[in-house]
């Protein structure tokens, strides 16, 4: 009997025993799919995401704080003129916090040894050196096709982070989830950058001008400001051209747009809106101070001495028309195209007066009826 209540004893003692370790099993799991299921999350969020400043911003921000991460730094390799190089000469990337753009492969190398792979190392040798030197730093290297992009770096609390064969792949995978992204973010900005920025100039080009028109009608009728456009043409190009040849003709182009740009403030944008005409939209420019910098342009332009080697110098001069448009008075967006065109004809007949007129010199729009005045 004794022996009987003994079994029974001991097998309740290792039922239990079972138990516990069946529920600690539960728990681990139930861990495991809460981790496995932010990562999913964060999956699927990285695949929407349109371009590289969302996608650090997820990544610096979101994931940081979600995760209590005690820091975090997007590391970009940006090696070449094209893709990366290109968003960030023209301020897409460079300038979004946490993002440091590196020049040479070099600098991953030396901090990853010969295992491009997640790991786990000393704030000190890391990346970012100027974090916290206790802390560790969880480094994620962002290879896409055998191309390294960048790599991600969270900070680590002391104890915080015990590593297994489980978050390890999901590590592995989620690196490879960013670098699909990035790579996507960077081909498609690219590609719209291309499709918006004249190639011999590097400022917009039509399109890229068409989109910057409606979008600053809107604003102006929105924020009930002042919104003036010049139109510029270069004087006699055609002689230019057959003086010194088509190359000089382009170079020559590049410096009158170096010159007009110079003479811009932030907010202006300059477009090349076709051959050797230009267009400037002068956001918040009342009509008198619009005039004002079409003259100091005009100035400038016939000041410049045009020096290329194998040419003797020479200048050229520019005819500019300009129009105001005061925003407020009641249009909705869908007159913003017809005001939009409504002010480049309006420009583009001062321009022409301005030929008229001798070159040279500046016109301002004769007070044409804004289409949507005039209709019933
Ligand atoms: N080199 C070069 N020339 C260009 C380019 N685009 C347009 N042109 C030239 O610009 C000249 C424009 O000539 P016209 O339209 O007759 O005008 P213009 O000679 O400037 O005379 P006005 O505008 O009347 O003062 C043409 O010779 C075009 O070939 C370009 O990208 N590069």
């Amino acid at each position: 009997m004794t022996s009987y209540k003994n079994t029974l004893q001991v097998t309740a003692k290792s039922l239990s025993l079972t138990n516990a370790m069946l529920v600690d099993l539960m728990s681990i799991d139930e861990e495991y799919y809460r981790i496995f299921d932010s990562y999913h999350h964060i999956e699927l969020e990285l695949l929407a995401c349109r371009t590289v400043r969302e996608i650090a911003e997820l990544l610096l921000t979101d994931v940081q704080v979600g995760f209590g991460l005690s820091s975090a730094s997007l590391h970009l390799l940006d090696e070449d003129d094209a893709g990366l190089g290109l968003l960030v000469a023209d301020g897409e990337v460079g300038d979004i916090p946490g993002v440091y753009l590196h020049r040479s492969e070099e600098d991953f190398t030396v901090v990853y040894g010969c295992a491009l792979t997640p790991k786990v190392v000393a704030a000190a040798d890391s990346l970012n050196n100027d974090a916290d030197p206790c802390l560790k730093v969880l480094m994620m290297p962002l290879i896409r096709r055998g191309k390294l992009l960048g790599s991600l770096q969270y900070g680590l609390e002391r104890t915080g982070w015990s590593s297994n064969r489980g978050t390890e792949q999901l590590l592995e995978h989620l690196c490879a989830v960013i670098a699909v992204s990035l790579e996507n973010c960077i081909s498609q900005q690219y590609l719209t950058h291309l499709s918006v920025v004249d190639a011999l100039t590097n400022v917009r080009n039509r399109r890229g001008f068409e989109i910057d028109l409606l979008q600053q009608v809107m604003r102006a009728e929105r924020c009930k400001a002042s919104l003036s456009c010049l139109f510029i043409d270069i004087d006699h190009f055609k002689r230019v051209n057959d003086l010194h040849g088509h190359l000089v003709g382009d170079c020559a182009l590049q410096q009158v747009v170096a010159v007009i740009s110079s003479q811009l403030t932030g907010s202006s944008r300059l477009a090349r809106y076709g051959g050797e005409e230009f267009a400037v939209l002068l956001a918040g420019y009342a009509n008198e101070q619009a005039l004002e910098l079409a003259e100091s342009v005009r100035i400038s332009v016939q000041d410049h001495e045009i020096r290329l080697s194998g040419t003797r110098p020479f200048k050229v001069t520019v005819s500019v028309g300009v129009a105001t448009w005061e925003g407020g008075q009641g249009y909705s967006d869908i007159g913003a195209h017809r005001t939009g065109q409504w002010l480049v004809h309006c420009a583009d007949n001062a321009l022409y007066e301005a030929k008229h007129g001798g070159r040279n010199k500046v016109c301002n729009a004769v007070k044409l009826e804004h289409p949507l005045a005039v209709e019933p």
